[in-house]
């Protein structure tokens, strides 16, 4: 079953360029999924698309079988943006709940407060946002999108600025989620990441899917997924 269906999705900002140009691909049901592409190729654009962030002009977008405008569609997916933005005025514990209030969702504090022990954040969870660097305040993005298993999570570049460490839990962390039958689409220039978890990568360039395929299959054909871009980027095909 397709989580996310996306389908000849369109999007300009203004009528000259087309930031999406009649993108469709499906996210599955426990599974990752990497969106990639060049600077300004048209990722955020469509993620925020698909939540309702921008108003859709053409095309339809389905979140676990709703039109992704419906409250039944928002109650599936959570969208993790690339800012670091958060209430400075709250402590991370009243941001998981605020966050999960939101969602309607009753979170374990006792599973949050596990996970920022984890992320090497123990004393933290009692503490004032205000106070939290740039890779904490990722951290408590995470923590808070963890505990609420909504069946799709989209990561937009949240990843970005978390240490090896923190990385390689959060690697776990999603891999457990998606066995047990929930869907990340991670959006990330980090390939390394990507080759150790994404089962699909879909890469956009000008706005279109240049590539939808399983990530073993390109990283065989390629060597890697960096030699795949660079390989799409050199080719006359662009
Ligand atoms: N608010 C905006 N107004 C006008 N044009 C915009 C706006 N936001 C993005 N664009 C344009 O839309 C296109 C796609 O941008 P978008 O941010 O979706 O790309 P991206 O793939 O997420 O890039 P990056 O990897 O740099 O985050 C670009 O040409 C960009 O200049």
């Amino acid at each position: 079953m397709a989580l996310l269906e996306i389908e000849s999705l369109s999007y300009s900002y203004d009528s000259v360029v087309k930031a999406v140009a009649d993108v469709s691909f499906e996210v599955e049901a426990g599974s990752i999924v990497g969106l990639i592409g060049p600077n300004g190729s048209g990722k955020s654009t469509l993620i925020k698309n698909v939540f309702d962030l921008l108003r859709l002009q053409s095309g339809r977008v389905r979140i676990g079988g709703y039109r992704h405008d419906h409250p039944h569609a928002r109650a599936h997916g959570m969208y993790l943006s690339s800012n670091d933005y958060l209430p400075e005025f709250l402590t991370a514990r009243e941001y998981v709940a605020m966050t999960a209030s939101l969602y309607g969702v009753a979170v374990d504090h006792e599973e949050a407060a596990d996970l920022f022990r984890r992320f090497a954040m123990a004393e933290r969870y009692d503490h004032l946002i205000e106070d939290f660097s740039h890779g904490m305040r990722k951290k408590t993005q995470l923590v808070s999108a963890l505990v609420m298993r909504r069946p799709l999570t989209v990561i937009d570049e949240t990843l970005n600025g978390i240490d090896l460490e923190a990385l390689r839990l959060a690697e776990a962390e999603f891999e457990r989620a998606r066995d047990a039958g929930r869907s990340i689409l991670l959006c990330t220039h980090d390939f390394a990441v990507l080759e150790r978890l994404a089962d699909r990568i879909v890469l956009l360039d000008f706005g279109q899917v240049i590539y939808d395929a399983p990530a073993g299959d390109l990283v065989e054909e390629h060597g890697s997924l960096a030699a795949m871009v660079f390989d799409y980027l050199e080719s006359e095909a662009r």
